[in-house]
């Protein structure tokens, strides 16, 4: 019903009143000055029928002159007051755009994981730049001319009725079928107005995809269709925009035709007053002037209505995001100000430094019962009912100081189960136990301290190699959590200060990278940030990434991620290890940490993990059996559940599916390496 989505997009609206009201007084304030000012321009007639009745019909050159004066007085005013409102208005709300981007930035980091599986990164990016810019022009422009437009027209109306009540009539008379013929393009276009809206989040999608895609677009040459899936959308967008166009067009013909009629009317019945002397020539001038006066905010009326719609379809939005619940211990974690994943995780220290409460890194979990899992069931959220579920009832322990190495055919649910420890989805049956305690029942700050993951898609943030890798660090370890947003030379070793003429590390340098620190300069490499130093030079030489860091233009300080350097598959993987191990956790969890290095760097990087796993109890997802020979057991996952744990031998002789799997039969794509 037409009504009733008039006023649910009023409702909309009134939804962004929390983050209007902190800025409501200058808002207001604003508001207040664009209708004095609208108001002023309303004196001008009246100036002006003082003027033609007075001095001019008196032929008094000094009244008009003064008369004149006024007028541009009159006019500068209200120039004067409009810049006034425009002032008051555009910082406040800039804050209020930036305040709702920071609560639907935040909002999403707290989301659980299974949100992020199911909407499109497209339709998030749309909600954050294009709706919430909208907003903006809507509570700033918008708004305030909705509330000028009103009061104008109703004063103009007023001093209308006051010259001359039956040509007022005439004027008005349009004012009844105006009002039917908005509300009912304000229905058709919020309707259109919420398809572009849609349209525009999925072309951003597809955007991003084929940006971040376009390796395997062009290698398997698929830009055509890509091209083709991308004019396909946009066409659809075009099509609803130019219907916007014709909506819009076409009311706005009707506003401005109506009143045109109308003013037409009453200029010739006015005239024909003033000459059967009925009226005075002023009176006809004010009146005039003053309708004229009127028709920018009735024929803007139409424009503010689509700009208005377009902000509650983006207020609806918005709020789609927002109002998506938060897991309950998050919005508990939330409510007591702890961290809920959006900083650093608290890690143990390093060691001699070990953080009050967690247990040190660097060494087994000693007394603890390890990691266990026990009747783990898990569907995914979207997945339909009638599927199995991925897991069904595993148990597995993982002994204290235990590597198990994960196996199972493609597909079997060993990403997944890896997920579900540090609760990246939460399981829907059965518990997960860290040294006994359930991990549902941890607070999620604790759960990372406790456990750090690699995953097989190893994500660098754009940042530097240092700020990457410190990201797995606790807070005393990663003095600063943010990403810079330039590299910049600064103080640090810079292409000249490491050597090289073209930035290639120095011998000496070099050869102190083979064996020694990667070294952070500048403010963090003084006094408390030795603790830093030490970590991110360990974790980097675990994971055999010390050499290429140091070889960086600007060593550890190099910028990476997308708006600085490329790095290798397999420099990335080396990366993210490196942020898994740099605290020393207690719990490891690597999902196929080594599938992206060549043989002779996994080899390396396989001897230094196993120092590190050696202090660990870890479960590590492998596809290779060199992956699987770093462990002290391996689990076979299959058909949802653990279908057999031992050694690798005794896997071996005792599995035929073990055998298959570990002889390439199963996974032809990803064993026989
Ligand atoms: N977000 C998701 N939503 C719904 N189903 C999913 C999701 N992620 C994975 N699945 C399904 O869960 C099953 C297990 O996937 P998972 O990635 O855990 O397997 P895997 O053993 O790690 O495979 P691989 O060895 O190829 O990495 C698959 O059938 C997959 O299609």
């Amino acid at each position: 019903m037409p009504g009733d989505e008039g006023r649910s997009a009023v409702r909309s609206l009134l939804r962004l009143w929390p983050y209007v009201r902190p800025v409501r007084v200058r808002m207001f304030g604003a508001a207040l000055v664009a209708v004095l000012a609208s108001c002023t321009g309303l004196v001008i007639p009246l100036v002006l029928k003082w003027l033609v009745d007075g001095p001019v019909a008196d032929r008094d050159t000094a009244g008009v002159w003064a008369g004149g004066a006024l007028l541009l007085g009159v006019g500068v005013l209200e120039a004067g007051l409009f810049a006034l409102r425009r002032w008051l208005s555009a910082r406040p709300l800039a804050g209020v755009e930036a305040a709702m981007r920071a609560d639907f930035y935040q909002h999403l980091q707290r989301l659980p994981v299974s949100f992020h599986d199911r909407w499109p990164s497209g339709q998030l990016l749309s909600r954050a730049t294009t709706d919430l810019e909208l907003l903006r022009r809507f509570l700033s422009f918008g708004v305030t001319f909705l509330l000028v437009n009103a009061v104008t027209v109703l004063a103009g109306c007023v001093i209308l009725l006051s010259q001359r009540w039956t040509l007022a009539l005439v004027v008005l008379g349009p004012f009844v079928p105006l009002v039917w013929l908005c509300t009912v393009f304000e229905n058709r276009y919020a309707r259109a107005a919420r398809r572009a809206q849609d349209q525009i989040g999925d072309l951003t999608t597809l955007v991003e995809e084929a940006v971040l895609g376009i390796r395997v677009i062009k290698g398997f040459g698929r830009h055509r269709s890509q091209a083709r899936a991308f004019r396909a959308l946009s066409g659809r967008l075009l099509g609803t925009e130019l219907a916007k166009a014709r909506l819009l067009a076409r009311i706005w013909a009707v506003i401005m035709l109506l009143p045109e009629l109308a003013i037409g009317a009453a200029l010739v019945l006015g005239t024909l007053q003033v000459a059967e002397g009925g009226l005075s020539a002023g009176t006809l001038v004010a009146f005039l002037s003053t309708a004229l006066a009127l028709r920018w905010p009735v024929e803007s009326t139409g424009f503010l209505l689509a700009l208005s719609n377009e902000a509650a379809t983006a207020t609806e939005r918005f709020f789609e995001v927002l109002d998506e619940p938060l897991p309950p211990d998050v919005l508990r974690e939330a409510g007591t100000g702890t961290d809920t994943g959006t900083g650093p995780a608290r890690v143990p220290g390093p060691a001699g430094r070990p953080s009050a409460g967690a247990p040190s890194g660097g060494r087994r979990s000693g007394h603890g019962d390890g990691l266990r899992f026990s009747g783990v069931v898990f569907r995914y959220p979207d997945s339909p009912v009638e599927d199995p579920p991925v897991l069904d009832g595993v148990d597995l322990h993982v002994r204290t100081g235990e590597t198990m190495a994960l196996v199972g055919a493609t597909g079997s649910g060993k990403t997944t189960l890896t997920a579900l420890v540090p609760r990246l989805h939460e399981v829907t049956a059965g518990r997960i136990t860290l040294d006994g305690e359930d991990v549902g029942a941890m607070r999620r700050a604790e759960l990372r301290a406790r456990v750090a993951v690699a995953f097989e898609e190893p994500t660098l943030f754009s940042a530097s190699v240092a700020e990457n890798v410190l990201m797995g660090a606790d807070a005393e370890l990663n003095p600063e959590a943010g990403p810079e947003p330039n590299p910049g030379p600064g103080p640090g070793p810079g292409p000249d200060s490491r050597g090289g003429p073209d930035g290639a590390a120095a011998p000496d340098e070099a050869s102190d990278a083979d064996g020694g620190s990667v070294p952070l300069p500048g403010p963090r490499a003084n006094g408390d940030a030795t603790a830093t130093q030490a970590a991110l030079d360990r974790a980097l030489r675990v994971s055999q990434a010390h050499e290429f860091v140091a070889a960086l233009p600007h060593g550890a300080r190099t910028q990476v991620g997308e708006q600085g350097l490329s790095l290798s598959g397999g420099q990335r993987q080396r990366l993210a290890l490196a942020r898994a191990v740099v605290a020393r956790p207690p719990f490891l969890v690597l999902d196929d940490p080594l599938s992206a290095l060549d043989v002779h760097t996994e080899a390396a990087v396989e001897a230094a993990l196993r120092e590190v796993l050696a202090s660990t109890t870890a479960l590590v997802v492998a596809h290779r059996s060199s992956t699987v020979l770093l462990a002290d057991r391996v689990a076979l996952l299959s058909g949802g559940r653990i279908a057999a744990v031992g050694t690798h031998q005794e896997l071996l002789e005792s599995s035929a599916q073990y055998r298959r799997l570990m002889s390439g039969s199963d996974q032809p794509a990803k064993e026989g390496s």
